[in-house]
């Protein structure tokens, strides 16, 4: 007979997470004295999960962004990747900017190619390990144009190629789609969760908009208005393959409403204070 002690038991903890923010603060010293823009923010990323930041403006989303790249160094508090400290730019983190970040002078393939040169990768492997990444993101008979000739969007999608072909345990981005119009955004979210779903990709997104947080996120961690701390963390319960085709449902609207709830009272106080002082 087998005693319940002999049935295998499933592990007690969790598997470790891959990003952990471990009560984060930073403070920036001006002549005014000390301005806290991030103030002891605690978050994990679990391996494949998506998260995202949100937060009225001013509110420190890229203050994060920057420290968890590396790109700010943290007043309190650590940042782990996979176990290890982040002190500056790590290369298990891939960052996605708001800005066109392509290299003009550069096509296509080459631009997604340059982390893989810098490597030192012989050139076929690192031309062919690019056209994949390039058809990974829509972009397959596109590899010889210039980023002049492709739309706002198409840049987004080489830059987010670009750093995907480093492989980088965790995809970090700050805003990617603000500059694109509406459609396009929508469309890109729909590639980005492609995407993500065919790597089993880690993303932390920086963004200010609600619908694509939902869209997007397993979680969504609301950010106060200054000082940006945690005002709360909503869990996104859709079910997996995701598609903007979701965003008509009710159950898409009850998340967006929930976490616009939270969001618009950071936001009021963020206006108040900007009517403050433009009187
Ligand atoms: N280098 C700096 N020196 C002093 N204060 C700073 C510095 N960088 C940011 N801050 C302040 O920290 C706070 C958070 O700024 P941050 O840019 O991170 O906000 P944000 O949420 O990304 O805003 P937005 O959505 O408008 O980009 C703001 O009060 C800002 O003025």
């Amino acid at each position: 007979m087998i005693r319940p002690e002999q049935i295998a038991q499933p592990p007690v903890t969790a598997p470790e997470p891959m990003l952990v923010i471990d009560h984060v603060t930073k403070r920036f010293e001006t002549p005014d004295g000390p301005v806290v823009a991030v103030d002891n923010i605690s978050l994990t990323v679990g391996r494949g999960e998506f998260v995202s930041i949100i937060g009225p403006s001013g509110c420190g989303k890229s203050t994060l962004f920057n420290l968890v790249g590396g790109l700010l160094s943290i007043s309190d508090g650590t940042i782990r990747i996979d176990g290890e400290a982040i002190n500056g730019p790590h290369k298990s983190i891939g960052m996605v900017f708001q800005e066109d970040a392509t290299f003009p002078w550069r096509t296509v393939i080459d631009n997604v190619a340059f982390p893989l040169e810098l490597q030192g990768m012989a050139k076929g492997e690192r031309l062919e390990r690019a056209r994949h990444f390039v058809s990974l993101v829509g972009l397959h008979g596109f590899e010889k144009r210039y980023p002049a000739e492709l739309s706002g969007g198409m840049r987004q999608r080489v830059s987010i190629a670009r750093t995907l072909a480093a492989e980088p345990k965790l995809l970090l981005m700050d805003e990617p789609f603000a500059a694109l119009d509406e459609q396009t955004r929508l469309l890109l979210g729909d590639k980005v969760l492609q995407i993500q779903q065919e790597l089993n990709q880690t993303v932390l997104l920086i963004t200010h908009n609600i619908t694509e947080a939902v869209q997007l996120s397993d979680r969504v961690l609301i950010m106060t208005y200054r000082p940006g701390r945690t005002k709360r963390i909503a869990l996104i319960e859709l079910p997996r393959p995701r598609t903007s085709e979701m965003l008509s449902s009710d159950t898409f609207g009850r998340y967006v409403a929930e976490v616009w709830a939270d969001l618009r009272e950071e936001a009021s106080r963020g206006m108040q204070d900007a009517e403050r002082g433009s009187r």
